[in-house]
């Protein structure tokens, strides 16, 4: 049996209000309709309903604030926000302001009456603890349903510590929703601390993790502290958890469990005070059914999923996300640029293996390329080859330095640029805050360093002699 209850709409479309009437009204509900905040309140002062509809702009006033202030009064009435300013920002709010549930203008009838009906069913959701919206600057661009779903999503775990694991091809902005949930929620003001597994070395995850004890393996020469101790109040990102060795996994499904742990080679424990936000590009059902994930890590990990689709599924959000990346190359000193209309529909059809880092990429490299203002379909076209692979641009600021570098050699020092020594130069200049942080990262330990550098340990003393770096004075962390 389905509840019906009585049911306060607020809505100034008489259009989009009549709609909702009828459909809650075919649902079993008893309607009251207003458009107005003052006649919801004139509504409020003579019964109480068992669940308020409202818009959020309306005539008089905004309905999320109002939201705020019923909570507050009527702590029991459940409110669902429907509002046409589909961002995260406002998916956050309405849950801030204590929303039962919130749903992105154009919505389904169907969604509408199926919220309608849990929140008679299961009463308000507690109020979220406060979030400073407005403060945190919120860089999830996209307004399709896909990412509608996922801001529904991120709002309603930002107040909590639940564990989230988001899968997601790559590219898909998997770290960037993982920041977001870290930006908009209580720990904020602690690290957010990411540790990619598929970029370390397979014998250096446990370590990486919990942190060694001075002596805890050959070449320990100090104590490290682990990602888990870094990320003290605040939150833990394990980045590709699919390529996490079983004997990690076995580690971290503990720590989960006991909310502790101990680092390597040592015999103290500590308290783990971190939020996970786990990730992955692979199917972890499939890794679980080939025996290389534990299924009951999975089943701890993933407490709250979130898919996050590729851009390929959302080509709505092609547009404003072109867009938004000309901005922000704009802002970095880039030419500002636009994209005419056959631009636009070129970036719409392409089908964007590499996602929204691809469209990002190419967006940059469109910024920097040509003389035009306006971006033209040819261009697009003739850069779209280039872009398509899914590695990251190099770093404009570090290509900055080595440029100012130069200029400043060519002042101080010309005879560099003659003398055959500009190569060895430059590049031992970059190489040296390399070899020593990644030093300091592994405690001084030059054979971790240089299996975390990727080069051979014969090199790597060798470029420490040439480079006259002390691995005992690089012990410490930076
Ligand atoms: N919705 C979005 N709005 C704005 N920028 C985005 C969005 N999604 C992704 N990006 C940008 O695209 C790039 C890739 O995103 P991100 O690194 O979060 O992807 P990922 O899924 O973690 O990728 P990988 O699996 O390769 O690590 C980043 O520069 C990110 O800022």
């Amino acid at each position: 049996m389905n509840p019906a209850g009585t049911i306060l709409v607020c809505e100034d479309d008489s259009a989009i209000r009549t709609v909702i009437v009828q459909a809650l009204r075919r649902a079993g509900h008893r309607v009251i309709a207003v458009s107005t905040l003052a006649q919801l309140h004139t509504e409020l002062s003579e019964g109480m309903p068992d669940c308020v509809v409202t818009d959020v702009i309306l005539p008089d006033g905004n309905g999320l604030d109002m939201a705020t202030a019923l909570t507050a009064d009527f702590p029991r009435l459940p409110m669902i926000v429907l509002s046409a300013q589909n961002t995260l920002t406002t998916a956050v709010r309405a849950t801030e302001a204590g929303a039962f549930d919130y749903l992105p203008k154009p919505f389904d009838l169907d969604a509408l009456t199926a919220s309608v009906r849990s929140a008679l069913m299961r009463g308000r959701a507690g109020p979220a603890a406060t979030i400073d919206v407005e403060d945190a600057g919120v860089p999830l661009i996209g307004r399709s349903p896909a990412m509608q779903d996922v801001y529904r999503v991120i709002a309603r775990v930002v107040a909590n510590d639940l564990t989230v694991l988001i899968s997601g091809e790559s590219g898909t902005g998997k770290e960037l929703v993982a920041r977001a949930i870290h930006d908009l929620g209580p720990r904020r003001h602690a690290p957010f601390i990411a540790l990619n597994m598929a970029a370390i070395p397979r014998e250096l995850i446990e370590a990486e993790l919990f942190g060694h004890e001075r002596g805890a393996f050959t070449g320990a020469q100090a104590r490290m502290a682990g990602k888990f101790e870094q990320a003290a109040g605040g939150t833990l990102f394990l980045d590709e958890i699919g390529d996490m060795p079983l004997d990690a996994q076995t580690r971290l499904l503990r720590v989960l469990q006991s909310g502790e742990f101990t680092t390597v080679g040592g015999a103290r424990t500590i308290r783990a005070d971190v939020r996970i936000v786990a990730a992955t590009n692979k199917e972890l059902t499939a890794l679980v059914a080939a025996g290389q994930f534990r299924e009951d890590l999975y089943y701890r990990l993933d407490v709250v999923p979130i898919a996050l689709p590729p851009l390929r599924e959302r080509r709505q959000d092609v547009a404003l996300l072109a867009r938004h990346f000309l901005d922000r190359a704009a802002e970095r000193g880039l030419p500002r640029k636009g994209l005419d209309k056959a631009a636009v529909a070129v970036l719409e059809a392409h089908d964007w293996p590499g996602n929204v880092r691809e469209l990002e990429n190419l967006m940059r490299r469109l910024a920097a390329l040509g003389r035009d203002e306006t971006i033209g379909a040819a261009e697009v076209r003739a850069n779209l080859g280039h872009a398509a692979s899914t590695a990251p641009e190099p770093d404009p600021d570090l290509a900055a330095a080595v440029l100012r570098r130069l200029e400043r050699l060519e002042r101080e020092m010309p005879a560099a640029f003659d003398d055959g020594s500009l190569y060895e130069r430059i590049i031992a200049e970059v190489e040296r805050p390399l070899i020593e942080a990644v030093l300091a990262r592994c405690g001084g330990n030059q054979l971790r360093a240089a299996a975390v550098l990727g080069i051979n340990r014969n090199t790597l003393r060798k470029r420490l002699d040439t480079l006259a770096i002390d691995p005992a004075r690089r012990s410490e962390l930076p």
